[in-house]
C-alpha cells in the first residue's frame, strides 16, 4: 500500500519543551532514520506529547531545532510540506463526515488527482478493517472505531514522517495488532514512525523504545546508530 516513497530521517537537536517554569523536555537529541519504528513510552506527564508535538512543528521548542533530511522544520506548514504528519491523542475526525469522506478530504487537499486520492482511502480503511464502516458517519463509530478511522486517515496522506499520540489506547487486542502492522508496514516502506504509548504490547513491536521519566529521555533500547546511505 504504501511503497515507492523515498527514505527520510528525523533529527532533533538539543529539543527542550518547557511550559512557563515547567520542563516538560529536557533537551533531547536525536536521529531517527527512515525504516524505523519508534516507541515513545513513559507515564502519564511524562512529556511524550510535548515530544510529539515538537517534532510536528505544531509547539515551538524553547530551545534546539527539528528537522526533516537536515531542513529545520519552524512550522507546522513546513513540517506538512516535508511530510511530517500528527495523529492526536484526541484523533480529529470531522463527526459529521463519513470515515471515507474524512480520509479524502485530508488526501484531496495535498493535491492528489479525486480517482487516486480514493484507491488510497479504501486502502487505508481496509489496512484498520474498517472496510464495511467506510460509509458510516464518524460520530456513528465507536470509539476503538474512530481510533481506527482517524488512523486510516494518517496512512492515506503517504506522509514520509508519522507521529501519533496513544494511537492504540481503545483499541481490543485484534485491533492492535493491525494497526501496529499497517504502522510496521509504513515503517518499512521507508518511513519514520513515532508511536508515543504507555501501552508496553504497543511498544513492544518497535523497533527501538525510547523512555521519558518527567521529561528525560533515556534509551530502554537504543536506535541501530547511524543515518540511512
Ligand atoms: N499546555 C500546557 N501548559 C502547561 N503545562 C503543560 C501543558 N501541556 C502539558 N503540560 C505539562 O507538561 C508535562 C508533560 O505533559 P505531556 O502532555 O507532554 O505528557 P504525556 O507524557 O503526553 O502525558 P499523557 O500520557 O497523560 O498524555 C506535564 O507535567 C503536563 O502537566
Amino acid at each position: 500500500m504504501s511503497g515507492g516513497r523515498p527514505t527520510v530521517w528525523l533529527e532533533a537537536s538539543g529539543l527542550e519543551v518547557r511550559y512557563g517554569d515547567r520542563v516538560a523536555l529536557h533537551p533531547l537529541d536525536l536521529v531517527v532514520p527512515g525504516g524505523t519504528l519508534l516507541a515513545v513510552t513513559g507515564s502519564s506527564g511524562s512529556g511524550k506529547s510535548s515530544l510529539l508535538w515538537a517534532l510536528s512543528g505544531g509547539l515551538r521548542p524553547s530551545a534546539g531545532t527539528v528537522g526533516v533530511d537536515g531542513s529545520v522544520i519552524e512550522s507546522r506548514e513546513q513540517a506538512l510540506r516535508a511530510g511530517v504528519v500528527l495523529l492526536p491523542q484526541a484523533g480529529g475526525l470531522v463527526s459529521t463526515l463519513t470515515a471515507e469522506e474524512n480520509g479524502l478530504v485530508g488526501v484531496l487537499a495535498t493535491g492528489v488527482e479525486p480517482a487516486e486520492a480514493g484507491a488510497r482511502v479504501v486502502d487505508a480503511l481496509a489496512a484498520v478493517g474498517l472496510d464495511e464502516e467506510r460509509r458510516h458517519l464518524a460520530e456513528e463509530l465507536s470509539g476503538g472505531q474512530q481510533q481506527r478511522a482517524a488512523i486510516a486517515v494518517l496512512l492515506a496522506s503517504r506522509a514520509r514522517v508519522l507521529l501519533l499520540d496513544e494511537p492504540t489506547s481503545e483499541l481490543d487486542a485484534a485491533n492492535r495488532q493491525r494497526v501496529l502492522a499497517a504502522l510496521r508496514a509504513e515503517a518499512d516502506a521507508g518511513c519514520v514512525v513515532v508511536v508515543a504509548t504507555h501501552d508496553p504490547e504497543a511498544a513492544e513491536p518497535a523497533d527501538a523504545e525510547l523512555v521519558l521519566n518527567e521529561g528525560r529521555a533515556s534509551w530502554a533500547r537504543p536506535l541501530a546508530a547511524g543515518r540511512p546511505a
